[in-house]
């Protein structure tokens, strides 16, 4: 990984990774074109936002039947950006197998949550369309005896996990995702962070004292007063799912919705 050392969010905790521009506008319309023009069914739509699952939704225990990516979603990100960067070198599949896509429209965002333990703790997301900015929250420990509820893990189920915790003065980070950007989180941030968007029309009070990725930003002008409206912004987020399955094998096992 010493290439993205570069690319460190340095006031995060470890590790996050922040790159402007990692595909060009041709490849964002692409992508944007591929989602778009999906059969509708391939969305499954949640009260905050729709989403869709690539190649296909998890089992009830979290096992992924083996299939491949389509090659829209993999080139060139996975090959060979991903592999140049070396992101996925220490998954166990070294490389994803799975890959969420999350629509915000203005107005929308997903509840604090974690990502999980069904996956190998590394999630690499890029945004398309528009900006919009991740809020990262230490996880508060559960005091002795309390009823406060622990997050729920957001899966590809349709769940939300919209459970924030109690607890005061979690530490709070707010990380700008530009459009065509890549946010890599991993290890503790993945285990021992929350992460979620707020439901807002629009993103205020951004500056170098609240952005934590403000000197990374591919282009700061456009944030310099402070605030941007929403607009339809996508999400893919890239992850290797720990459980795999060949059909034939155990897929009789699986259960599989
Ligand atoms: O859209 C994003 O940047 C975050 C999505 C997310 O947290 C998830 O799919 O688990
Ligand atoms: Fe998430």
């Amino acid at each position: 990984m010493t290439a993205l050392e570069a690319t460190r969010i340095a006031s995060l905790p470890e590790d996050a990774y922040y790159i402007p521009n990692f595909i060009n506008e041709a490849e964002e319309e692409r992508l944007l074109q591929k989602i778009t023009t999906v059969p509708l069914p391939r969305w499954t739509q949640l009260s905050h936002r729709r989403l869709q699952t690539w190649p296909s939704a998890l089992s009830k225990s979290n096992i992924l039947l083996a299939s491949p990516l389509p090659t829209w979603l993999t080139e060139p990100i996975i090959t060979p950006r991903f592999e140049e960067l070396g992101i996925f070198v220490d998954a166990p599949h070294g490389a994803p197998n799975h890959v969420l896509i999350n629509e915000y429209r203005p107005g929308q965002g997903i509840m604090p949550h974690e990502d999980g333990a069904a996956y190998h703790p590394l999630v690499a997301t890029v945004s398309l369309g528009a900006p919009i900015v991740l809020d990262v929250y230490e996880k508060q420990h559960r005091q002795e005896g309390s009823d406060s509820p622990v997050p729920e893990q957001v899966n590809d189920h349709g769940d939300d996990g919209q459970k924030e915790q109690n607890g005061t003065n979690p530490r709070h980070y707010r990380i700008l995702q530009e459009p065509r950007s890549l946010l890599i989180t991993r290890k503790r941030m993945y285990t021992d962070y929350l992460h979620g968007i707020t439901e807002t029309d629009r993103d205020e009070n951004l500056s170098a004292q609240t952005v934590c990725n403000w000197g990374l930003l591919g282009d700061r002008q456009r944030y310099e007063c402070g605030s941007y409206e929403r607009e339809v912004r996508m999400s893919l987020t890239y992850r290797d799912v720990i459980k795999v399955a060949k059909l034939g094998n155990s897929g009789r096992f699986l259960g599989i919705r």
